[in-house]
């Protein structure tokens, strides 16, 4: 009977489908072509109300409808474009410097007769950024690049959040700095536009994606500017650079490959979630871990470094640092210091929301008013 059932079914499904259509018209749907039948963002999705409902509770509806909406950008100023004119310009779009905003906020009222050090001159933030945004609901998007009339582009549109590392790694004049994992080149582009950097090693370890961050240099940084910052793009991995150039930078930035949680729920392609990719994500902590690790063994001992991901995950986060610390102390007897940053809550609360219960670190959440992030970072000093 069940070998009947199955020649029926079969002549059916021979026959039904096309019945009508005739020969030369018939094709079969290519599914793993093109519509996957598990598509990478649905289980992204899945992962994420799985693991980020029980970590961030009654907050996850919002950061969940705001992941899904559109995100909001941010316009860096190029400082080596005609940089006044290019922010007057943003100012008439109705867009603001949260920088700057926020900053001279932030600056202490001098009481009478004393004089305060600014913020920025303790070397708390990176100086010299200038990044436009609109207002907290505003959703107006900016118009693209352009060529500016010093023959490179008047600015770079990124998450404003992204800024946020790069502030808080508070770049000094004269600082020799590495970007372990640099490409495209956001950030990259921030450091040298602080105008801080002595040497500034730019690395990521995939070289097409090293081939788009050299476009962005020479689309945004004239040439001499490069030379006097003596930037040097490389595509090694970077958890070797421990062993390859220990001790050797005042500040580092490890921005490391993580999730990319709003990636991951729009665009199929490059999606780490694709069933594929399953082994490459579970092992994702170890190579953060790897990378953070090298990145303090390349600081020298009273320099600076700040970690980040775009992913909400706290696996990827506070874990991977606090493990790091764990395994530099134990292995090489290195001391590393976790460095407060909770008052970037307060400096920068007009324009991000941050998550209030960080362990270590400050984690930008995404609203639908303020739809920036995710973006972690902590900022670290080594301490021996
Ligand atoms: C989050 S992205 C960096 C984004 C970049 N900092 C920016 O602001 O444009 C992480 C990068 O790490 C790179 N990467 C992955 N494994 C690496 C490794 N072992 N060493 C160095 N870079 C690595 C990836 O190619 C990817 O470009």
């Amino acid at each position: 009977m069940a070998a009947l059932v199955g020649r029926r079914a079969r002549d059916v499904l021979k026959r039904a489908p096309f019945a009508t259509v005739p020969r030369r018209h018939r094709h079969k749907k290519k599914w793993a072509a093109t519509e996957p039948k598990f598509p990478a963002t649905q289980l992204a999705l899945q992962n994420f109300d799985m693991t980020y409902s029980v970590q961030f509770g009654d907050l996850w509806p919002s950061i969940r409808v705001s992941l899904l909406s559109e995100q909001k950008y941010g316009a860096l100023v190029n400082n080596f474009a005609a940089w006044d004119h290019v922010s007057g310009e943003l100012e008439q779009l109705n867009a603001r410097d949260f920088v700057s905003e926020a900053i001279s906020h932030g600056e202490p009222e001098p009481e009478s007769g004393q004089t305060t050090t600014p913020p920025q001159a303790s070397g708390a933030y990176s100086p010299n950024l200038r990044c436009f945004t609109f207002a907290r609901g505003d959703v107006s998007r900016f118009p693209p690049a352009r060529l500016g009339s010093l023959g490179v582009m008047d600015y770079y549109l990124m998450d404003a959040a992204s800024l946020l590392p790069v502030l808080a790694l508070g770049l000094q004049p004269g600082d020799t700095v590495l970007d372990l994992c640099a490409a495209p080149g956001g950030k990259t582009l921030a450091l040298l536009q602080t105008g801080c950097c002595r040497n500034l090693a730019a690395n990521d370890l995939s070289t097409s994606r090293t081939g788009r961050l050299q476009r962005v240099l020479r689309s945004y940084v004239p040439q001499d500017i490069r030379d006097r910052n003596r930037v040097r793009v490389t595509s090694w991995d970077g958890r070797k650079w421990g062993e390859l150039e220990g001790d050797t930078y005042d500040r580092v930035l490890v921005d490391v490959p993580c999730t990319t949680d709003r990636h991951s729920l729009r665009e199929e392609e490059n999606n780490i979630f694709q069933r594929s990719r399953k082994k490459e994500r579970q092992m994702l902590p170890m190579l953060q871990v790897q990378l953070l690790a090298a990145g303090l063994l390349a600081t020298k001992p009273g320099g600076h470094i700040v970690y980040s991901t775009c992913s909400l995950s706290h696996l990827q986060n506070e874990y991977v640092v606090q493990g790091t610390i764990e395994f530099l102390a134990n292995q090489y007897s290195i001391k590393v210091q976790v460095e407060d940053l909770t008052h970037f809550r307060k400096l920068f609360m007009d324009t991000f929301s941050f998550f209030p219960s960080c362990q270590v670190g400050e984690l930008v959440i995404p609203n639908l008013l303020a739809n920036f992030g995710p973006m972690y970072f902590c900022k670290m000093c080594r301490l021996t």
